[in-house]
């Protein structure tokens, strides 16, 4: 991390300026307007590129959702930025060290969709088990197969879970309704919901599932988790879920598994490569298969989720805007604050290395400023610290702040 002139950002709300990308929903932008928030962008679209870096350039508050890729490298063409908020749960689309050594907090929404997901999964669980998708591609094309042939209840099988977190639980828990047994694997050990089980490892799963779902993040040992051998280890006739990221399953190995007849249908969510908006086109190998069912990345898309998110994400850049409180952000030291009626709060980011608070102390003690209150938190490379003092902070108490060797950004809270 290099040292760089802080940022210093201490605007009226109607001169703070706001992106929202990819179509987020209107909820988000009323509550920014209710808040006083006027100078907001909404773009119905991901953007790539120069349309990114020239769409963010000027803004304080960035809104995405998972297609728009925040990288290093767009990072630093948007000087200004104050806070992300991803509008989704998954963040593997930001940067997030970048970001936070930039000082910039990413903010999410880490279960207004989980529901979401898990109904469409189960209702996919139950298409598989009577090879719907392809009976219904027939029919569309004037054939009919009234047949009974590897058409299952799902009552008494098994569902293989990976990844047992907020939206595994959930469709474990759905799924033990309809009267499967619920088996999963899961990095940490998780406390299993009614009679699920948590088996040792993923090749375990494999072996035992009729249906094998993912609910995982993208991560370095997530991504091609189900690859050529995985496919192979699934018993033969079961059917495989991907509504986690589209990385994490090899597309083609995938294809040759459904070509063979090892797997016998799946249903897929998220691709490794997905079209920017809805009139982009979309290719995979998969689209051959009548016994695959191609949905556009809407694990997460219901009226219900959207409405949620727009209104959570939003509320969260607003209390980081007026407040600087960054409780729940994914790559920053999290730090909870009262509100500070009757006094300006300054915020101090900095690298976190050693001395910075004794020299924030030591030159506001030497200006005669009384510190009201001050709030700390920190993690390996960044600290993130807020002083309240009474009344209207002097510009001298802000020209020490930001003065300090190692500050990344300030800014003051009146
Ligand atoms: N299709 C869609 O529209 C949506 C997709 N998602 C995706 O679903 C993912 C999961 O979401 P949540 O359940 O909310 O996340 P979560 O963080 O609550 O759960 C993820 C679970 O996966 C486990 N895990 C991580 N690495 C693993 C590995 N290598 N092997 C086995 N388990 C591993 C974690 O320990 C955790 O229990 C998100 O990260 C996102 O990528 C989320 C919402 C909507
Ligand atoms: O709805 C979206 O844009 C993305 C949903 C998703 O994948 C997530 O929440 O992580």
């Amino acid at each position: 991390m290099t040292d760089r002139p802080p940022g210093r950002v201490s605007l009226p709300k109607d001169r703070i300026r706001v992106v929202l990308l990819e179509g987020i929903h209107p909820s988000a932008l009323d509550l920014l307007r209710t808040e006083g928030y006027t100078q907001i962008a909404a773009v119905p679209r991901a953007l790539a590129g120069a349309d990114l870096v020239d769409a963010i350039a000027d803004a304080h508050f960035v809104g995405i959702r998972s297609r728009t890729q925040l990288t290093a490298e767009v990072l630093e063409h948007a000087p200004r930025l104050v806070a992300v908020g991803a509008f989704c749960i998954g963040t593997d689309q930001v940067d997030l060290a970048a970001a936070m050594r930039r000082g910039i907090p990413v903010f999410n929404a880490p279960f207004s969709n989980t529901r979401s997901v898990a109904e469409l999964v189960l209702a996919e669980i139950v298409m598989l088990m009577r090879g719907i998708p392809y009976k219904n591609a027939v029919l569309h094309r004037g054939g009919w197969v009234k047949s009974a042939e590897g058409s299952r209840e799902v009552r008494g099988k098994t569902l293989g879970i990976v990844g047992y977190g907020h939206i595994g639980t959930q469709v474990g828990v759905l799924a033990e309704h309809l009267g499967m047994q619920v088996v999963f694997a899961d990095i940490e050990t998780r406390l299993p919901l009614g009679n699920a089980r948590q088996l040792p490892s993923l090749a375990a799963v494999l072996d035992a599932a009729d249906v094998v779902t993912l609910h995982v993040p993208d991560t370095d040992a997530t991504r091609g988790m189900v690859d050529a051998a995985a496919l192979a280890r699934m018993r033969p006739g079961s059917h495989l879920i991907n509504a986690s990221r589209g990385k994490v399953v090899d597309i083609d190995a995938l294809a040759q598994a459904l070509r063979s007849g090892h797997v016998a249908g799946a249903a897929i969510d998220v691709f490794p490569a997905e079209p920017k908006g809805n009139d982009a086109r979309f290719a995979s190998p998969l689209v051959e298969f009548d016994n695959v069912l191609l949905t556009p990345h809407i694990g997460g898309s219901t009226q219900e989720a959207q409405e949620n998110i727009g209104r959570e994400v939003a509320a969260k850049l607003v209390r980081y805007s007026d407040n600087g409180s960054t409780v729940t952000a994914v790559n920053f030291p999290e730090v909870a604050l009262p509100e500070h009626t009757g006094r300006s709060r300054l915020l101090h980011i900095h690298r976190n290395v050693p001395g910075i608070l004794a020299r924030i102390n030591e030159r506001f003690s030497s200006a005669g400023i009384n510190i009201a209150g001050q709030y700390l938190r920190t993690n390996e490379e960044v600290g993130y610290v807020v002083i309240d003092v009474d009344g209207t902070a002097p510009q001298e108490a802000l020209d020490h702040l930001c003065g300090i060797p190692g500050t990344i950004r300030c800014r003051v809270l009146y």
